[in-house]
């Protein structure tokens, strides 16, 4: 059995996708009680995990030291890597969507300036619909931008809406559904195929079987 490396998200998505794995019959004892650890085995199979950050998840796999990652759909949209997306988990599902003060007017032709943490994806959606807009790019926090001037309207990620409504913002436009998705690395899926697709069969199955 040759040993299969997974990149998992830090932070929200990590949770999630714990009893997805447990599904499976992946140990994940190691991964629930982790502390400040950063590497992980599961004691019953051959994988073990790595925890890193979303775009991260995305290089490790693309340069084949991880064969298998967990990673959001926004990020795999934000950046452009070879790798294959192979399953929508269906969690961590959340969208993308332009939103700012209620006085914004989406139809105005006075070329806009747009706060995003996203600017790939926020340039190819208002290009998409012949805007010229100027990008600035936020690191967090970004639902301020609009309310210090900084921005006209922000892209940003919405999950229950608390966040857009707590600082007065409204959504305008609704721009594309995200959840987690599984990814795996080109070299991998030809080279340990056995070990590859018996991870991602089950998964599959245990999606469907929740859907
Ligand atoms: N409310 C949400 N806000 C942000 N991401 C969410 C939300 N709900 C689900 N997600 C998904 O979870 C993934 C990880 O989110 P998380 O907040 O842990 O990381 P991040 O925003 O990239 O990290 P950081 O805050 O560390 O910069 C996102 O890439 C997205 O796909
Ligand atoms: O619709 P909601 O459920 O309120 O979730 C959306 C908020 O969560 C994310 O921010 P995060 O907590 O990751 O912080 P940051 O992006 O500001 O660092 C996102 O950027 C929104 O601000």
């Amino acid at each position: 059995m040759r040993h299969i490396q997974i990149a998992l998200t830090k932070g929200r998505l990590e949770k999630q996708v714990v009893p997805l794995l447990e599904k499976i019959g992946i140990d994940c004892t190691e991964l629930k009680d982790k502390g400040r650890k950063l590497v992980f085995k599961s004691h019953n199979t051959n994988v073990s995990f790595i925890l890193v950050k979303a775009v991260d998840v995305l290089t490790y796999v693309e340069h084949g030291v991880a064969d298998i990652g967990i990673v959001g759909k926004d990020v795999l949209l934000e950046n452009e890597k070879e790798l294959y997306e192979m399953i929508d988990l269906g969690i961590g599902k959340c969208k993308f969507a332009v939103a700012s003060i209620p006085t914004y007017d989406p139809s105005s032709y006075k070329k806009k300036t747009i706060a995003t943490k996203y600017p790939n994806v926020a340039s190819a959606y208002f290009r998409q619909k012949g805007e010229d807009v100027e990008i600035i790019k936020i690191e967090g926090s970004v639902e301020i931008a609009p309310l210090l001037g900084l921005a006209d309207a922000i892209v940003d990620i919405v999950e229950t809406g608390q966040t857009l409504k707590e600082n007065g913002l409204i959504v305008f436009e609704d721009m594309h559904d995200i959840s987690a998705r599984l990814i795996a690395n080109k070299a991998s899926l030809k080279m340990k195929k056995e070990e590859m697709f018996a991870i991602i069969d089950l998964v599959e199955q245990v999606v469907k079987e929740g859907e």
